[in-house]
């Protein structure tokens, strides 16, 4: 990236420093409040021990969920914890983010040594990217990493604001990545490159579509999204998912697509079920032939046959939506399929990255999350950077 990076800092730089890292460790919890995937809290490993190795007193802070005020049951204890088990040393935590009891236990930490602050968000002024807060963040610190990628699309206090009072600002490890995978393989793609855009609604993607078409060769569609373009087509849907005042736009996308020579795929085949349940009662059609009172809830055999056909030679992939409601395992079958065919096109040396949100839950689902060349952590981040948007946290570091 254009931006400087931990790599740029030396053990020189960085020895008996105190490096204040946002980090996002908004991970999800369990009802007893136990961790149930703790990737955003290993992601984020790479650039604490570098740091902890070059002698640097680190100071870790994130959000937690979205809490209204302190909230105890969106502490970060859970994570100090597991964060410790995972570096193998013991993790300071405070209870409060600024203030005179975190400036004490700062004041006490060795070189190496790692702190938690609480969950950054019990203040308002955070996601108000108040500078008397973000002066205050900044004030037990020498310098800033930003290592939070799921949360560089967020202008807040600590993602942002506190870059204006530390120096150097720099990106760690894990957003240099993410912007390798998301931004340059995709800007000067090794060909041919294919989207596959997924989901529920294509409202929630115009962005995405609009700005992978500029540079996709293949463009393939599921998920829910799928029924607004037939419908626009003028073909049946039955009970399936349409967003009717997007029907215009769908057949933009499809004239767009084809004026840039890009290759649109839709299923030709999808499984309808009699209701919207685990449960339901399914069969197998082709498009032009939904029954009336059934709904598509996933792309059907022959469609996969299709989608795997014109994934076989592509060289870069991005993946981000399910083809189905995956969540139900009788309607999980092309959402599958394509996690394998891209765990399979990986391992013949193609480039897969996975664009964040429910199709990172399918491809761990299926076991097959080592497989790909990249997964995202951010969601919603993932999405603005596909989007070609600029994203503060990021436009905030240091020039190189
Ligand atoms: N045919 C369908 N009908 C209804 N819902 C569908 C259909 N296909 C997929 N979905 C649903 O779409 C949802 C995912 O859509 P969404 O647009 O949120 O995707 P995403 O971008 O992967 O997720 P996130 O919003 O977390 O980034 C899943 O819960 C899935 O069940
Ligand atoms: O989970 C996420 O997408 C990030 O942690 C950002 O969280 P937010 O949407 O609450 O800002």
């Amino acid at each position: 990236m254009s931006k400087k990076t931990l790599a740029n800092l030396s053990a020189s730089d960085l020895s008996g420093k105190r490096a204040l890292v946002r980090v996002d460790f908004n991970v999800p919890l369990d009802d007893s409040g136990n961790i149930t995937d703790d990737t955003r809290i290993r992601a984020a490993l790479p650039t604490i021990q570098d740091l902890t190795q070059k002698g640097a007193k680190v100071i870790l802070v994130s959000h937690f969920g979205r809490p209204k005020g302190v909230d105890d049951k969106l502490r970060l204890t859970p994570v100090a914890k597991r964060l410790s088990d995972l570096l193998g040393q013991e993790v300071v935590k405070t209870d409060d983010s600024i203030g005179d009891d975190v400036a004490a236990k700062v004041g006490a930490l060795q070189n190496g040594q790692v702190l938690l602050l609480e969950n950054v968000r019990f203040y308002k002024e955070e996601e108000k990217n108040d500078p008397e807060f973000a002066k205050k963040l900044a004030a037990n610190a020498d310098l800033y990493v930003n290592d939070a990628f799921g949360t560089a699309h967020r202008a807040h206090a600590s993602t942002e604001g506190v870059t204006k009072y530390l120096s150097p600002s720099v990106g760690g490890y894990l957003i240099e990545k993410e912007l390798q995978y998301l931004q340059s393989a995709i800007a000067d793609p090794q060909r041919p490159l294919a989207a596959i855009i997924g989901g529920s609604k294509v409202s929630s993607k115009i962005g995405v579509i609009e700005a992978l078409l500029e540079k996709c060769d293949k463009l393939i569609i599921g998920g829910g999204m799928i029924f607004t373009f037939y419908k626009a087509r003028g073909l049946n849907v039955g009970k399936s998912l349409v967003e009717e005042d997007k029907l215009e736009l769908a057949k933009s996308l499809e004239a767009k697509a084809k004026e840039r020579g890009v290759d649109l795929l839709l299923p030709t085949d999808v499984v309808v079920a009699d209701n919207f349940a685990a449960d339901a009662n399914s069969q197998t059609v082709s498009i032009d032939n939904i029954p009336d009172g059934w709904m598509g809830l996933d792309i059907g055999p022959d469609s996969i046959k299709v989608f795997q056909e014109a994934l076989a030679d592509c060289k870069t992939v991005i993946w981000n939506g399910p083809m189905g409601v995956f969540e139900f395992d009788k309607f999980a079958a092309g959402t599958e399929a394509i996690a394998h065919t891209l765990a399979d096109i990986s391992k013949k040396g193609a480039i897969t990255i996975i664009g964040g949100g429910d199709s990172v839950a399918a491809v761990e689902k299926v076991g097959l999350a080592d497989q790909m060349s990249h997964i995202s952590t951010g969601g919603g981040a993932s999405l603005e950077l596909l989007e070609g948007k600029e994203l503060p946290g990021i436009v905030a570091l240091d020039e190189a």
